[in-house]
């Protein structure tokens, strides 16, 4: 018999759905779009052709329906890592552990889950328009130090380090390569930096100046076999990092609106989005 999970860790609402995101294992769909942005989940059901079942509850706002005969989920997460940890344990929770007994499940189920969000590029060569599926990421946030150790590759994550003199160890994990696999031409790959935050974190400057020093031209001379850093944006390496550890299949895709070496934004940013949103349907639904 396996663990009995206290109702204080697996927090369970009076209708019986999940604390945070208001799911019961019903509402959910196998195949899972995530979107920052909860006013982005309605541009992607809108594609949907219906939509069975909705629910709202802070920044996790959820539509699943049917597209092409297939059941579908989309649902926004806001920005940060913080909110992926949470997303990713209370999804793997509707599918793998029993809300009833408290207890982990004997079989483990796997979901798909793609990200559809916005990034910024450090490349001048990536212009702003561009469609981008992150292949690796690194992630510069503290999440990771609370979990089990990452088997595999970590060498992005100490150049990462080096590169940056932070003084903890950043942590790098991958897209499902079946998911990746999948997609068309039109989407550049990329090794993506997850930020903890939009600012300082990705070496913008307000009123406070960020304490590293020239970061951007710093992580975009990076290369690790031929493949250089090319993004930024901020919860890809939580999402690799959490569906590596739980098994589920991840995959983030990218409209990049900003293009910080050049210091330009994409003026047609929703078009972007959009263009991002038709066609990550078109190839997995
Ligand atoms: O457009 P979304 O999906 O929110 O993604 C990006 O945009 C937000 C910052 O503006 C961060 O969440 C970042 O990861
Ligand atoms: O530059 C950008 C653009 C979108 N999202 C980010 O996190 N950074």
């Amino acid at each position: 018999m396996s663990r009995q999970i206290p109702e204080s860790e697996l927090i369970l609402n009076a209708d019986g759905s999940i604390y945070h995101l208001y799911l019961k294992p019903e509402n959910l769909a196998s195949l899972v779009f995530t979107v920052g942005d909860p006013d982005r989940v309605p541009m992607v059901s809108s594609y949907f052709d219906q939509v069975d079942f909705k629910v709202s509850k802070r920044e996790f706002v959820t539509h699943t329906g049917r597209l092409n005969g297939k059941r579908v989920t989309v649902m926004s997460t806001g920005m940060g890592t913080d909110n992926v940890e949470i997303l990713m344990t209370e999804l793997d929770s509707l599918v793998n552990v029993d809300l009833k007994t408290h207890t982990v499940k004997p079989i483990e189920k796997s979901l798909e889950i793609i990200r559809l969000g916005t990034s910024g590029s450090m490349q001048a060569d990536l212009p702003v328009g561009s469609l981008l599926a992150s292949e690796i990421a690194v992630g510069i946030d503290t999440l990771m130090q609370f979990y089990p150790e990452l088997k595999g590759n970590q060498a992005w994550s100490n150049l990462v380090k080096n590169t940056l003199d932070l003084t903890f160890l950043p942590y790098q994990a991958s897209a499902s390569v079946d998911l990746l696999q999948r997609l068309p031409s039109e989407f550049h790959r990329g090794v993506t930096l997850t930020a903890p935050g939009f600012y300082a974190p990705q070496g913008r400057e307000i009123r406070l100046k960020p304490k590293l020093d020239n970061m951007i031209e710093r992580l975009a001379e990076l290369e690790i076999q031929g493949l250089k850093m090319t993004n930024f944006e901020m919860e890809t390496a939580g999402y690799y990092a959490m569906g590596q550890l739980l098994n589920h299949r991840m995959l983030s895709l990218n409209a990049i609106v900003a293009n910080r070496p050049t210091g330009e934004f994409d003026k047609e940013a929703e078009k972007t989005v959009d263009r991002m949103i038709r066609a990550a349907l078109e190839v997995y639904c």
